[in-house]
């Protein structure tokens, strides 16, 4: 069994697996770390790998004390990735965009795909159908957004992710409920308009913390899964062990 543990920006993201069957997810805070992947693998007594994919700020050595019990894979840019990476700058390319990117190419073949992952910041990322990873875009999520506007500005109100009444807002809070979701999914599906211009036939991933949320009121039909980078991660553990 492994645990796979995804760092981001906002959570701490992790699941069991037994091959490539997840057997159960959790999600925490980063000052909850260690109490919570002490849990897991008291629960768990036979996971033996622990793989971690991170861009958030948590230390090595909160996963490194693990290491009497188990074995602790960092996923890294100098592990092997079933695609060509054609990122001007790959060692800036975020980890968890190149797992995304595997697990793409890994389990859906010989298509060009396209991840959205609706997190912290919202990634777009584009392998094609000769596995080769393009690149994408990197914008706001839905929480930062209604973040900067109150940070950024004296007037606006921090409110939290609330289904838009109307387009038209009629108040502060709807004009920022509008602005803020209705704005992101417009980008979402203005997104993939272009790319379906250049591209006849590719498969749409959503994933991330706002996937469910989103998924519901985009135009464009995608494939919905919330535990996407996580499976991601774990097929890119498979990868490397069966190529390194
Ligand atoms: N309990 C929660 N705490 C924080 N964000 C949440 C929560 N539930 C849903 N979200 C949504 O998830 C998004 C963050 O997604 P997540 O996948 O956790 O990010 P990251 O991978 O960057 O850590 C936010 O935009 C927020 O709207
Ligand atoms: C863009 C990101 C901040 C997204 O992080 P997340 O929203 O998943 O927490 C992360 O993938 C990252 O730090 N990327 C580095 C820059 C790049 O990918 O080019
Ligand atoms: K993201």
């Amino acid at each position: 069994m492994i645990l796979a543990v995804d760092v981001g920006n906002t959570r701490i993201k992790a699941a069991v697996f037994e091959g490539n069957i997840l057997v159960e997810n959790f999600v925490f805070v980063k000052n909850e770390l260690q109490k919570n992947i002490q849990n897991i693998l008291k629960n768990f007594q036979k996971v033996t790998d622990l793989v971690v994919s991170s861009v958030g700020d948590v230390e090595k050595q909160s996963f490194l004390e693990f290491e009497n019990d188990l074995k602790v894979h960092f996923i890294s840019h100098e592990d092997p990735f079933p695609f060509i990476n054609y990122y001007a700058t790959p060692k800036t390319l975020g980890i968890d965009r190149m797992v995304l990117a595997a697990g793409a190419t890994l389990q859906f073949p010989n298509q060009n795909r396209l991840v959205i992952d609706a997190g912290t910041c919202v990634t777009f990322d584009f392998i094609d159908e000769n596995n080769n990873y393009l690149g994408g875009a990197i914008t706001p999520g839905l929480r930062l957004r209604y973040e900067s506007l109150h940070n950024y500005t004296a007037k606006l109100p921090l409110l939290t992710l609330e289904n838009p009444k109307d387009l038209i807002g009629k108040s502060t809070s709807e004009s920022i409920h509008s602005g803020v979701v209705n704005g992101l999914v417009y980008e979402i599906d203005g997104f993939i308009d272009e790319y379906s211009a250049r591209y006849s036939n590719f498969i749409i991933i959503l994933t991330g913390g706002d996937t469910d949320f989103l998924a519901k009121r985009l135009k464009n039909t995608i494939f919905a899964n919330s535990n996407f980078l996580l499976e991601s991660l774990s097929q890119t553990f498979q990868y490397k062990i069966k190529n390194d």
